[in-house]
């Protein structure tokens, strides 16, 4: 960990000159545009592939956008590409089910070219049809009775690789039959500092107890010839005695941990029970930000900021942009006020209170370019990779440097450009600057907009308050407009009035 490998110092290497790159997948990678890694995933790729490949753990920092999840994703593939019977040996865990939907397009287009199925779990369908797709019962398919000498074959995984999100994955876990970590090689944590902030029902320790070496293992070691023709359908996990190995589990489970802020404290890499982790960042700052990032702050009254906004939003023309609030509540209000403005260009919302539905719809529509501006909670921060996101902006003003990055990092993606602007109160420059200056940026440019526009569009916006007033009465719940009024009233007052901040 003292001595990380600098991704900086590698280059983009075209697939064809790339070591021991099975051609399936090179095909697979061309037919998704792919004609060359980027320096993270030849990185990632030389640690992985070849002599001593998966030798050590992979802390991967780098910057949003440098094309993480392929970095794990090819070498994974690769070295599954040899397996001979399916069983379900990676998994890759994800914070969130759009993110993980979005993880499991990329395995779903290189994994099956070389034979391997990848499968989701994340809630998306009913937990009936999830097991359906995940597990199957061979003896039932051809209607036979089961063989009970041979257990091992009662339930077999119908995929090789698994993209989860921490609760489902624990559904699995504690209920589905059938469904096993026991040979589980390769395990991924994407957005790591995120994961282990929120415990999710103890997932991690869960995980690392079902594939680490227990009485069971042995048991079924002493007993596998026995149990099934194809003994090597039972993974034996056992005793390294070898340097460095000593106490630790082999087959060990390789962990490869992943962010762009991933964090270095040894106090919370702990848990993850890495071994000899090895960590590959981006040049000597802590967290960077990619290259072709502009930051602009715009500075206004606090009262004003929507129309700034507007202003802004006129200016970029129908760009893509997200636009992140810091609530739910502020990105509902902010999204129906801009909506009362009549722009030529669509606006819509997204955030972790709509139903999983309806936050894809407008995920959807927003990567097909029918929806121009997602005002977003941090529910759209991590990870999400949506192309032609030309600029974000920051409504409200992000207090710690890695939710900046985040939110930034929806933008300039791929080694293309972009912007990104934060809306600031004369108060906030100070903090802001500092702030930036923890990416090792020093000054930060001023974005302005017309003072004419932003005139222009005052008794726009008094009127788009009015008729924000009136719509709020016509969605409030009837009892409310006779037994509660003064309460009603004044929950309207307020919620006005910070519309207006
Ligand atoms: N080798 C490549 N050639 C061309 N495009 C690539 C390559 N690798 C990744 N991409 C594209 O780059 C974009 C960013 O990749 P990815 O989502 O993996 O970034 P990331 O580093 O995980 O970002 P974040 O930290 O925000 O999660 C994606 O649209 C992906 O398709």
């Amino acid at each position: 960990m003292r001595s990380p490998v600098d991704v900086d110092e590698f280059d983009e290497c075209p697939l064809s000159l790339l070591p021991s790159l099975d051609p399936r997948l090179e095909e697979a990678l061309q037919k998704m545009g792919v004609s060359s890694l980027f320096p993270v995933q030849l990185a990632v790729w030389q640690e992985t592939i070849g002599p001593g490949g998966f030798e050590r753990d992979l802390c991967i920092n780098s910057p949003t956008g440098s094309g993480k999840t392929l970095s794990y994703a090819l070498p994974i593939v690769q070295a599954l590409s040899t397996r001979k019977i399916r069983c379900l040996r990676a998994l890759v865990v994800l914070p969130t089910r759009d993110l993980a939907l979005q993880v499991k397009e990329v395995f779903a287009a290189i994994a099956p070219a070389v034979g391997l199925r990848v499968g989701l779990a994340v809630g998306q369908s009913s937990i009936a049809d999830e097991i359906s797709e995940l597990i199957k019962r061979p003896y039932l398919e051809m209607r036979v009775p089961s063989d009970p000498e041979d257990r091992a074959f009662e339930f077999q995984s119908s995929v090789d690789i698994l993209v989860a999100t921490p609760g489902r994955l624990m559904d699995h876990i504690n209920t589905t039959k059938g469904f096993t970590l026991e040979h589980l090689c390769y395990l991924v944590v994407d957005e790591t500092d995120r994961l282990l902030r929120e415990a999710y029902q103890s997932w991690l320790p869960m995980v690392l107890q079902l594939t680490s070496l227990n009485a069971q293992s042995m048991i079924a070691y002493a007993k596998a010839p026995v149990l099934s023709p194809l003994g090597s359908l039972t993974t034996i996990r056992r005793c390294g005695v070898e340097r460095g190995f000593k106490d630790k589990v082999f087959p060990r489970l390789v962990k490869m941990i992943v962010s762009a802020t991933l964090t270095q404290d040894p106090s919370k890499l702990f848990q993850l029970d890495l071994h000899h982790p090895l960590f590959l960042a981006t040049g000597e700052t802590r967290y960077k930000l990619p290259d072709k990032l502009e930051s602009y702050k715009l500075i206004c009254e606090s009262k004003l900021k929507p129309l700034y906004l507007v202003a802004l939003l006129e200016g970029l023309q129908g760009e893509k942009c997200i636009v992140f609030t810091s609530s739910v509540d502020s990105t509902h209000r902010l999204s129906t006020v801009l909506n009362l403005f009549g722009l030529p260009f669509k606006i819509s919302e997204y955030s972790g209170r709509q139903p999983q539905s309806v936050r894809s719809k407008m995920l959807k529509g927003f990567r097909e370019g029918k929806i121009q501006v997602l005002v977003a909670t941090d529910a759209m921060t991590r990870g999400m990779d949506v192309e032609g996101v030309r600029n974000v902006v920051n409504y409200d003003m992000p207090v710690y440097i890695k939710k900046y990055i985040h939110r930034a990092g929806r933008t300039a993606r791929a080694g293309q450009g972009g912007r990104c602007f934060t809306l600031l109160r004369n108060d906030q420059v100070k903090p802001f600057k500092k702030l930036l200056q923890k990416v090792g940026i020093d000054t930060c440019s001023v974005h302005s907009v017309s003072a004419d526009a932003v005139e222009r569009l005052r008794p726009i916006y008094s009127s788009a308050l009015e008729k924000l007033q009136e719509l709020m009465e016509s969605r409030a719940p009837k009892r409310h407009k006779t037994g509660l009024k003064f309460v009603k009233d004044r929950k309207r007052k307020t919620s006005i009035n910070s519309a207006k901040q």
